[in-house]
């Protein structure tokens, strides 16, 4: 549809863009993005022709640009520019109507049905109807921004050209006015090409990405191939991060502030944790990076709290993450910031524990109720059913972790309880075999992120050692002060 080859040109003889080339396919949303000043704006241009090239071919639909007149070309290509000014007093509604101008004969006199559709259907799109009496002038920027979207479709076009469409959108418009794109592009074949300087946005909903370096094509290829971190750090020379998208396999990248942390902070120790009649809580003076499989909070996120709360050996487990998310709310804790465990487990039998190196510590607090222990080998002799017989293992880490070291962590922690279980002869009342857990347990590793670099967790690695005898003691003494209680 749209094919640019060995594009150069710019300004006055100066050549911002240098041996641009790529081709857009029919229903194809292309996204543009580069650094400030790297030339997306001047393509844009040459692309709607307003800007004449130095040098290469520009065709649509295998037709030099230069081929076509004004008004053919407006029949093809619509153009949303980056910051749409009009001096003018026009209302809402004439505005999108100038979108016309292109498919008309004779202006205003030829105004027809399908015309007046047309220029409502695009109001309601792009949420414009309820203000087209009112003059453009007394719109906020993101409603203008709306209108101006609405005149170019108006232009009913086979090409959409965006500058940064979604700047003074809100949210929900941003999401709004990508997914009918997307939906256009998917249903109407429309073709879209936009400038993005969201990485993100651009992640989820291009088909393909080209990025721009000052005026020449670093990558162009689908999101996954240009929204490389190595390839963004180096052409915006800043310091980022990807991350996975919880839903849709589309890069996230998240910027690393640089910001002074305190070295060797121990933020969570023995004196954070409390223990009440019907729960164990330990609140963090700052927010901790936490893989956790509580009720509450699953997952990896940033929390401050965590509660551990008793409830009884037959409470029933058929509605528990509601119940607990309730009993939360109850009693004060913000569920977006509270990671949520149950144990049957008396809580003064916890144990708990502070490990120190010279540059980092791991806090470690466990309940153990082995009453429904099993030995994962043996379990498909066991039926499913929830019960709240529990081990339920906290891990806090006053260092930072790689992503390698929360996991890692996991699997040092449950090497340890496992052996605990031997040692201590826990024995699986059905197969009566050594049991390895039971069939609930939960861990957290929260880590405050700051501080000594934590590269691993495995047995033998520094974090790794406090993390095996911290969870081994730890387990086995919460084992036994839950024995004593039962078996007095
Ligand atoms: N009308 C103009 N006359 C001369 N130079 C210009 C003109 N418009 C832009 N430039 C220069 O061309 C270069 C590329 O500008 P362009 O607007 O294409 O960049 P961009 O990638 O869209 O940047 P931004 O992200 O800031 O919008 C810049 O160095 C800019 O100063």
């Amino acid at each position: 549809m749209l094919r640019v080859q060995q594009l150069s040109g710019g300004y006055s003889n100066y050549a911002i863009l240098k041996d641009v080339s790529f081709e857009v396919e029919r229903g194809e949303l292309f996204g543009i993005l580069g650094p400030n000043g790297s030339g997306k704006t001047t393509l844009l241009k040459m692309i709607s022709g307003i800007l004449p090239n130095q040098q290469g071919i520009i065709d649509i639909n295998g037709r030099s640009l230069s081929d076509y007149s004004p008004k053919q070309l407006a029949q093809i290509v619509a153009v949303l520019p980056q910051h749409s000014s009009q001096s003018f007093s026009y209302t809402v509604k004439e505005t999108v109507s100038f979108g016309r101008y292109a498919h008309q004969k004779g202006w205003f006199q030829s105004w027809s049905v399908e015309d007046e559709e047309i220029v409502q259907r695009v109001m309601t799109q792009t949420g414009v109807s309820d203000f087209q009496y009112k003059n453009i002038q007394e719109l906020s920027g993101g409603e203008r921004q709306r209108v101006y979207l609405a005149q170019a479709l108006a232009q009913e076009p086979h090409i959409l050209l965006l500058d940064e469409p979604t700047n003074h959108l809100d949210l929900s418009y941003q999401k709004e006015l990508l997914d009918l794109l997307k939906s256009w592009t998917k249903e109407k074949g429309l073709t879209v090409i936009s400038i993005f300087h969201d990485l993100n946005l651009a992640g989820l909903y291009c088909d393909r990405l080209l990025l721009l370096e000052e005026g020449s094509v670093r990558v162009q290829d689908t999101p996954d191939n240009v929204l490389k971190k190595e390839i963004i750090k180096d052409v915006y020379n800043t310091e980022i991060e990807k991350q996975p998208h919880p839903e849709v396999p589309a890069p996230q990248l998240v910027l690393l502030p640089k910001l002074k942390y305190g070295e060797n902070e121990m933020i969570t120790n023995p004196s954070l944790l409390k223990v009440l009649p019907d729960r164990i809580e330990l609140h963090s003076p700052t927010m901790l990076r936490t893989m956790s499989s509580g009720v509450v909070g699953s997952g990896t996120g940033w929390y401050r709290t965590f509660v551990n709360r008793h409830v009884d050996k037959d409470y029933n487990c058929d509605n528990h993450r509601d119940e607990m998310a309730s009993y939360l709310q109850k009693n004060g804790y913000d569920l977006e910031m509270t990671v949520g465990m149950m144990t049957a487990v008396m809580v003064e039998d916890l144990a708990y524990q502070l490990y120190k190196q010279d540059d980092f510590s791991v806090f470690i607090v466990v309940t153990a109720g082995v009453g429904n222990a099993i030995d994962a080998s043996k379990s498909e002799l066991h039926s499913f059913d929830l019960v709240p017989g529990t081990i339920n293992t906290w891990i806090f880490v006053n260092g930072k972790l790689t992503e390698e070291a929360y996991i890692q962590s996991i699997m040092t922690a449950t090497e340890s309880k496992v052996k605990v279980m031997n040692d201590l002869q826990i024995i699986d009342k059905i197969s009566g075999t050594l049991a390895t857990g039971t069939s609930t347990d939960s861990i957290l590793i929260a880590a405050t992120q700051k501080g000594k670099l934590l590269e691993f967790a495995g047995t033998i690695s520094p974090l790794g050692k406090l993390i095996s005898k911290g969870v081994y003691e730890c387990t086995a003494e919460a084992i036994r002060n839950s024995k004593k209680r039962t078996s007095s």
